[in-house]
Protein backbone atom coordinates (compact mmCIF):
# COMPACT_ATOMS: atom_id res chain seq x y z
CA UNK A 1 0.00 0.00 0.00
CA UNK A 2 1.50 3.40 -0.88
CA UNK A 3 1.81 5.28 2.18
CA UNK A 4 1.29 8.61 0.37
CA UNK A 5 -0.57 9.83 -2.20
CA UNK A 6 0.31 13.67 -3.30
CA UNK A 7 -2.54 15.11 -5.70
CA UNK A 8 -0.97 18.49 -7.69
CA UNK A 9 2.90 17.86 -8.63
CA UNK A 10 3.21 21.79 -8.81
CA UNK A 11 5.08 24.08 -6.12
CA UNK A 12 3.38 23.20 -3.21
CA UNK A 13 3.65 19.83 -3.58
CA UNK A 14 6.95 19.62 -4.72
CA UNK A 15 7.80 22.07 -1.83
CA UNK A 16 6.29 19.00 0.52
CA UNK A 17 7.80 16.14 -1.41
CA UNK A 18 11.21 17.76 -0.89
CA UNK A 19 11.08 17.98 2.60
CA UNK A 20 9.35 14.81 3.32
CA UNK A 21 11.99 12.79 1.31
CA UNK A 22 15.35 14.91 3.19
CA UNK A 23 17.63 13.90 5.30
CA UNK A 24 19.33 11.17 6.76
CA UNK A 25 16.41 9.91 8.05
CA UNK A 26 13.51 10.47 5.81
CA UNK A 27 10.00 11.13 6.62
CA UNK A 28 9.01 9.10 3.89
CA UNK A 29 11.22 6.86 1.24
CA UNK A 30 10.51 7.39 -2.49
CA UNK A 31 8.94 4.19 -2.66
CA UNK A 32 6.03 4.47 -0.05
CA UNK A 33 5.24 8.26 -2.36
CA UNK A 34 3.03 8.65 -5.13
CA UNK A 35 2.85 12.16 -6.82
CA UNK A 36 -0.77 12.66 -9.13
CA UNK A 37 0.27 14.92 -11.73
CA UNK A 38 -1.48 15.68 -15.25
CA UNK A 39 1.30 17.26 -16.65
CA UNK A 40 3.64 14.81 -18.72
CA UNK A 41 6.70 17.23 -18.84
CA UNK A 42 6.23 17.59 -14.61
CA UNK A 43 5.55 14.00 -13.66
CA UNK A 44 8.71 13.46 -15.57
CA UNK A 45 10.73 16.13 -13.38
CA UNK A 46 9.07 14.90 -10.53
CA UNK A 47 10.06 11.36 -11.38
CA UNK A 48 13.65 12.50 -12.40
CA UNK A 49 14.23 14.33 -9.18
CA UNK A 50 12.83 12.90 -5.95
CA UNK A 51 12.66 8.80 -7.67
CA UNK A 52 9.06 8.72 -7.10
CA UNK A 53 6.24 7.34 -8.80
CA UNK A 54 3.79 9.60 -10.62
CA UNK A 55 0.46 9.11 -12.38
CA UNK A 56 -2.26 10.97 -13.96
CA UNK A 57 -4.65 8.87 -12.59
CA UNK A 58 -5.64 10.34 -9.19
CA UNK A 59 -8.46 6.97 -8.51
CA UNK A 60 -5.97 4.53 -7.98
CA UNK A 61 -3.19 6.19 -6.61
CA UNK A 62 -5.87 7.47 -3.97
CA UNK A 63 -7.45 3.98 -3.75
CA UNK A 64 -4.50 2.46 -2.46
CA UNK A 65 -2.83 5.67 -0.20
CA UNK A 66 -3.30 5.72 4.05
CA UNK A 67 -2.85 9.37 3.45
CA UNK A 68 -4.11 11.62 0.74
CA UNK A 69 -2.47 15.42 0.64
CA UNK A 70 -3.94 17.69 -1.45
CA UNK A 71 -2.08 20.10 -3.13
CA UNK A 72 -4.17 21.01 -5.92
CA UNK A 73 -6.00 24.31 -6.81
CA UNK A 74 -9.22 25.56 -5.01
CA UNK A 75 -10.83 25.30 -8.66
CA UNK A 76 -9.69 22.05 -8.75
CA UNK A 77 -11.61 20.48 -6.20
CA UNK A 78 -15.33 19.91 -7.07
CA UNK A 79 -13.97 18.04 -10.72
CA UNK A 80 -11.21 15.69 -8.34
CA UNK A 81 -12.97 15.03 -5.90
CA UNK A 82 -16.23 13.94 -8.73
CA UNK A 83 -13.71 11.59 -10.54
CA UNK A 84 -12.14 9.91 -7.55
CA UNK A 85 -15.88 9.38 -5.23
CA UNK A 86 -15.49 5.15 -5.62
CA UNK A 87 -11.92 5.16 -5.10
CA UNK A 88 -12.27 6.74 -1.48
CA UNK A 89 -12.94 5.04 1.98
CA UNK A 90 -13.34 6.25 5.54
CA UNK A 91 -10.28 4.61 6.91
CA UNK A 92 -7.71 6.85 4.87
CA UNK A 93 -6.65 10.17 6.11
CA UNK A 94 -7.00 13.81 3.80
CA UNK A 95 -4.69 16.63 4.22
CA UNK A 96 -5.98 19.24 2.14
CA UNK A 97 -3.09 22.10 1.75
CA UNK A 98 -5.76 23.65 -1.02
CA UNK A 99 -5.81 27.62 0.11
CA UNK A 100 -9.19 29.03 1.26
CA UNK A 101 -11.38 25.44 1.11
CA UNK A 102 -12.80 24.55 4.21
CA UNK A 103 -13.13 21.24 5.80
CA UNK A 104 -16.70 21.48 5.27
CA UNK A 105 -16.79 21.77 1.76
CA UNK A 106 -14.00 19.14 1.65
CA UNK A 107 -16.51 16.41 3.45
CA UNK A 108 -19.43 17.55 1.78
CA UNK A 109 -17.93 16.41 -1.77
CA UNK A 110 -16.29 12.80 -0.08
CA UNK A 111 -19.03 10.47 -0.40
CA UNK A 112 -18.25 8.81 3.36
CA UNK A 113 -16.80 9.97 6.53
CA UNK A 114 -13.22 10.27 5.52
CA UNK A 115 -11.31 12.34 8.37
CA UNK A 116 -9.93 15.64 6.99
CA UNK A 117 -7.40 17.79 8.56
CA UNK A 118 -6.62 21.28 6.42
CA UNK A 119 -3.20 22.52 6.40
CA UNK A 120 -1.52 25.68 5.43
CA UNK A 121 2.09 24.89 4.79
CA UNK A 122 5.00 27.46 3.35
CA UNK A 123 7.46 26.79 0.91
CA UNK A 124 10.06 26.71 3.24
CA UNK A 125 9.03 22.97 4.28
CA UNK A 126 11.50 22.11 1.35
CA UNK A 127 14.09 22.80 3.13
CA UNK A 128 12.96 21.57 6.66
CA UNK A 129 12.04 25.40 7.83
CA UNK A 130 8.59 25.55 6.93
CA UNK A 131 5.27 26.08 9.35
CA UNK A 132 2.35 24.53 9.16
CA UNK A 133 -0.78 25.75 10.49
CA UNK A 134 -3.22 22.03 10.88
CA UNK A 135 -6.82 21.93 11.87
CA UNK A 136 -9.43 19.08 12.38
CA UNK A 137 -12.69 18.86 10.28
CA UNK A 138 -15.63 17.08 11.33
CA UNK A 139 -14.95 13.52 11.57
CA UNK A 140 -10.87 13.81 12.70
CA UNK A 141 -9.68 14.29 16.09
CA UNK A 142 -6.44 14.01 17.95
CA UNK A 143 -5.46 10.90 16.54
CA UNK A 144 -5.53 12.57 13.24
CA UNK A 145 -4.11 15.95 14.27
CA UNK A 146 -1.48 13.79 16.17
CA UNK A 147 -0.62 12.22 12.93
CA UNK A 148 -0.81 15.35 10.50
CA UNK A 149 1.90 16.92 13.06
CA UNK A 150 3.89 13.94 13.09
CA UNK A 151 3.81 14.68 9.24
CA UNK A 152 5.16 17.71 8.66
CA UNK A 153 7.36 18.25 12.27
CA UNK A 154 10.15 16.75 10.06
CA UNK A 155 9.76 20.19 7.77
CA UNK A 156 9.53 22.50 9.85
CA UNK A 157 7.09 24.21 13.30
CA UNK A 158 3.56 23.10 13.24
CA UNK A 159 1.25 25.19 14.88
CA UNK A 160 -2.78 23.30 15.55
CA UNK A 161 -5.10 26.17 14.83
CA UNK A 162 -8.97 27.51 15.27
CA UNK A 163 -10.08 26.49 11.54
CA UNK A 164 -11.53 30.15 11.00
CA UNK A 165 -8.26 31.29 11.79
CA UNK A 166 -6.82 29.32 8.60
CA UNK A 167 -7.73 32.45 6.02
CA UNK A 168 -5.31 34.75 8.07
CA UNK A 169 -3.07 32.42 8.72
CA UNK A 170 -2.29 31.31 4.83
CA UNK A 171 -2.25 35.19 3.91
CA UNK A 172 0.39 35.95 6.35
CA UNK A 173 2.22 32.78 6.62
CA UNK A 174 1.15 30.43 3.73
CA UNK A 175 2.24 33.33 1.51
CA UNK A 176 4.86 35.06 3.96
CA UNK A 177 7.82 34.00 2.19
CA UNK A 178 6.66 35.69 -1.28
CA UNK A 179 6.69 39.02 1.47
CA UNK A 180 10.50 38.35 2.45
CA UNK A 181 11.78 37.55 -1.05
CA UNK A 182 9.75 40.89 -2.67
CA UNK A 183 11.68 42.63 -0.30
CA UNK A 184 14.85 40.63 -1.38
CA UNK A 185 14.26 41.23 -4.48
CA UNK A 186 13.19 45.06 -4.03
CA UNK A 187 17.03 45.28 -1.86
CA UNK A 188 18.75 44.10 -4.42
CA UNK A 189 17.71 46.35 -7.11
CA UNK A 190 18.25 49.55 -4.59
CA UNK A 191 22.22 47.82 -4.28
CA UNK A 192 22.48 48.32 -8.07
CA UNK A 193 20.72 51.58 -7.34
CA UNK A 194 23.16 52.68 -5.31
CA UNK A 195 26.04 51.71 -7.78
CA UNK A 196 26.97 47.87 -6.39
CA UNK A 197 27.65 45.23 -8.50
CA UNK A 198 24.79 42.63 -8.93
CA UNK A 199 26.90 39.95 -7.25
CA UNK A 200 27.46 41.55 -4.36
CA UNK A 201 24.30 43.00 -3.79
CA UNK A 202 22.99 39.55 -3.73
CA UNK A 203 25.21 38.42 -1.27
CA UNK A 204 24.91 41.34 1.14
CA UNK A 205 21.28 41.04 0.65
CA UNK A 206 20.89 37.11 1.26
CA UNK A 207 23.22 37.23 3.90
CA UNK A 208 21.25 40.05 5.83
CA UNK A 209 18.47 37.95 5.56
CA UNK A 210 19.97 34.69 6.91
CA UNK A 211 21.52 37.27 10.36
CA UNK A 212 18.17 38.90 10.91
CA UNK A 213 16.20 35.05 10.77
CA UNK A 214 19.05 34.08 12.78
CA UNK A 215 18.31 36.77 15.12
CA UNK A 216 14.47 36.50 15.59
CA UNK A 217 15.00 32.69 16.53
CA UNK A 218 16.45 33.80 19.98
CA UNK A 219 13.75 33.18 22.74
CA UNK A 220 12.16 36.58 23.45
CA UNK A 221 13.45 38.11 20.16
CA UNK A 222 11.24 41.34 19.48
CA UNK A 223 12.09 42.87 16.49
CA UNK A 224 10.84 46.48 17.59
CA UNK A 225 14.43 46.17 19.77
CA UNK A 226 16.26 44.66 17.30
CA UNK A 227 15.46 47.34 14.64
CA UNK A 228 15.99 49.93 17.25
CA UNK A 229 19.68 48.44 18.40
CA UNK A 230 20.38 49.51 14.29
CA UNK A 231 19.09 52.56 14.23
CA UNK A 232 21.59 55.25 15.23
CA UNK A 233 20.31 58.66 16.76
CA UNK A 234 20.90 60.88 13.48
CA UNK A 235 22.10 57.88 11.50
CA UNK A 236 21.72 56.56 8.09
CA UNK A 237 19.06 54.07 9.28
CA UNK A 238 16.14 56.58 10.62
CA UNK A 239 16.61 58.05 7.43
CA UNK A 240 15.63 55.23 5.80
CA UNK A 241 12.89 54.44 8.39
CA UNK A 242 11.53 57.85 8.02
CA UNK A 243 11.18 57.57 4.04
CA UNK A 244 9.39 54.05 5.04
CA UNK A 245 6.90 55.92 7.08
CA UNK A 246 6.24 58.54 4.55
CA UNK A 247 5.65 56.39 1.63
CA UNK A 248 3.14 54.54 4.32
CA UNK A 249 5.36 51.13 3.81
CA UNK A 250 3.79 49.90 6.95
CA UNK A 251 0.02 50.42 6.12
CA UNK A 252 0.59 49.43 2.90
CA UNK A 253 1.86 45.89 4.55
CA UNK A 254 -1.06 45.42 6.79
CA UNK A 255 -3.54 46.56 3.45
CA UNK A 256 -1.97 43.46 1.60
CA UNK A 257 -2.13 40.81 4.58
CA UNK A 258 -5.80 42.24 4.65
CA UNK A 259 -6.10 41.64 1.01
CA UNK A 260 -4.83 38.21 1.15
CA UNK A 261 -7.07 37.16 4.18
CA UNK A 262 -10.23 38.44 1.73
CA UNK A 263 -8.78 36.24 -1.58
CA UNK A 264 -8.21 33.63 0.32
CA UNK A 265 -11.80 33.10 1.73
CA UNK A 266 -13.12 33.89 -1.59
CA UNK A 267 -10.63 31.13 -3.56
CA UNK A 268 -12.40 29.03 -0.97
CA UNK A 269 -16.35 29.35 -1.80
N1 LIG B 1 2.61 27.80 -3.42
C1 LIG B 1 2.57 27.98 -2.10
O1 LIG B 1 3.50 28.56 -1.51
C2 LIG B 1 1.43 27.47 -1.30
C3 LIG B 1 0.33 26.88 -1.91
N2 LIG B 1 -0.69 26.39 -1.15
C4 LIG B 1 -1.85 25.76 -1.81
O2 LIG B 1 -1.38 24.65 -2.54
C5 LIG B 1 -2.21 24.46 -3.68
C6 LIG B 1 -1.34 24.34 -4.92
O3 LIG B 1 -0.66 25.56 -5.10
P1 LIG B 1 0.63 25.62 -6.03
O4 LIG B 1 1.44 24.40 -5.82
O5 LIG B 1 1.24 26.93 -5.80
O6 LIG B 1 -0.07 25.55 -7.47
P2 LIG B 1 0.51 24.90 -8.78
O7 LIG B 1 -0.33 25.40 -9.91
O8 LIG B 1 1.99 25.09 -8.83
O9 LIG B 1 0.23 23.35 -8.57
C7 LIG B 1 -1.06 22.77 -8.68
C8 LIG B 1 -0.83 21.44 -9.35
O10 LIG B 1 -1.99 20.65 -9.32
C9 LIG B 1 -2.10 19.99 -10.57
N3 LIG B 1 -3.47 19.52 -10.79
C10 LIG B 1 -4.56 20.18 -11.20
N4 LIG B 1 -5.65 19.37 -11.22
C11 LIG B 1 -5.24 18.17 -10.84
C12 LIG B 1 -5.88 16.93 -10.67
N5 LIG B 1 -7.19 16.75 -10.91
N6 LIG B 1 -5.14 15.89 -10.24
C13 LIG B 1 -3.85 16.05 -10.00
N7 LIG B 1 -3.16 17.19 -10.15
C14 LIG B 1 -3.86 18.24 -10.57
C15 LIG B 1 -1.68 21.05 -11.54
O11 LIG B 1 -1.37 20.48 -12.77
P3 LIG B 1 -1.52 21.36 -14.12
O12 LIG B 1 -0.46 22.40 -14.06
O13 LIG B 1 -1.32 20.35 -15.19
O14 LIG B 1 -2.92 21.95 -14.09
C16 LIG B 1 -0.46 21.59 -10.81
O15 LIG B 1 0.70 20.85 -11.07
C17 LIG B 1 -3.18 25.63 -3.75
O16 LIG B 1 -4.44 25.24 -3.29
C18 LIG B 1 -2.55 26.65 -2.83
O17 LIG B 1 -3.52 27.46 -2.20
C19 LIG B 1 -0.69 26.42 0.21
C20 LIG B 1 0.37 26.99 0.85
C21 LIG B 1 1.47 27.62 0.17
O1 LIG C 1 -1.05 32.45 -3.33
C1 LIG C 1 -1.80 31.54 -2.94
O2 LIG C 1 -3.02 31.59 -3.13
C2 LIG C 1 -1.24 30.36 -2.20
C3 LIG C 1 -1.80 30.23 -0.82
C4 LIG C 1 -0.70 30.63 0.10
C5 LIG C 1 0.47 30.74 -0.76
N1 LIG C 1 0.17 30.52 -2.00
Amino acid sequence: MTKLAIIGGGNMGEALLAGLLAGTEPRFTAAEVVVVELAEERAAYLREHYGVATTAEAGPAIRTAETVLLTVKPYHVDDLFAAVADDVNDNQLFVSAVGGVRTSRLEALLPGKSPVVRCMPNTPVSVGRGVVAISAGTYAGEAELDYAQSLFEPVGKVVRVEESRMDAITALSGSGPAYYFFLTEALIEAGILLGLPRALAEELVKANAAGAAEMLQVPDADAVRMRAAVTSPGGATIAAIRQFEERGVRAAVMAAIEAARDRAAEMGR
